[in-house]
């Protein structure tokens, strides 16, 4: 069902090892994304600092999947504050005390007002019942991310990426609050790659997501500004 209260925006995943592509195509999408995402691929080519330059003052979504024992992921959470990320992600499989000295992490290390979102990735979009199975959870991703979701909002998790498969199910378990953002996306037609559980742009609003995060579909489309724009219609329709 559609909620009507709710504006789905859109995060461009700048995957690359090369700061002036990363700069390219953020200058390319323009306002059509909300948000900037910038990952393990980049941050780890070319360092931290060129993170703060392609981000430029724009929102940040810094996506690190930080996932050790609570006293690394929380002093990596200080040494990381410096960035001032809206959104930073972590492996909710690291497990209640992980995520609470995240969060304690942040509440400490972030002046009042600045801290960021913390967003508990739940069960990988490029992971399907079978490749689940393989890790040992047997009743699927529906249940693990329902499982691993409710673990991280106790352990003081601000939201959850998720399919948008997900969505309409941990909306009814969870309600308006945490927010979910979804991965995966592929706009109708588009080559699905690596991603198991996918649904289009508009699906994943009409589900309750907060944000979506798109890359290649965008990045190496032949126009990508004209790939996000598109998209960023396709939201607001
Ligand atoms: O945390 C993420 O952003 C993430 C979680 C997840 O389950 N699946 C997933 O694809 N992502 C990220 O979302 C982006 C998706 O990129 P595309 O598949 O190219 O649209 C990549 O940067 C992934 O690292």
């Amino acid at each position: 069902m559609s909620d009507q209260t709710r504006t789905t925006g859109l995060i461009v995943a700048l995957d690359t090892q090369s700061p002036a592509q990363a700069s390219q195509w953020a200058q390319d999408v323009g306002p059509a994304a909300g948000m900037l995402k910038l990952g393990m691929e980049f941050a780890y080519a070319a360092g931290f600092q060129a993170v703060a330059d392609v981000a430029g003052g724009r929102p940040l979504f810094l996506d690190l999947k930080l996932h050790d024992i609570p006293n690394t992921v929380g002093s990596a959470v200080r040494a990381l504050s410096y960035l001032r990320p809206r959104m930073l992600t972590l492996h909710a499989g690291g497990g209640r005390a992980m995520m609470e000295a995240a969060r304690k992490a942040c509440d400490e290390a972030f002046p009042q007002g600045e801290r960021p979102l913390l967003l508990a990735v739940t069960v990988l979009t490029s992971l399907d019942d079978q490749g689940l199975a393989e890790t040992g959870v047997e009743d699927g991703a529906r249940a693990q991310v329902l499982r691993l979701g409710k673990l991280a909002v106790q352990s003081g998790i601000d939201g959850l990426v998720c399919s948008a498969q997900e969505l309409s199910m941990l909306r009814a378990e969870l309600g308006d609050n945490p927010v979910l953002v979804t991965p995966g996306i592929r706009p109708a037609g588009a080559a699905s790659g690596d991603q198991k559980r996918t649904m289009t742009p508009a699906q994943a609003r009409d589900a309750g997501a907060d944000w979506i995060v798109v890359g290649r579909p965008i990045t190496q489309a032949a126009d990508p500004a004209a790939a996000a724009a598109a998209i960023a219609a396709e939201l607001a329709g």
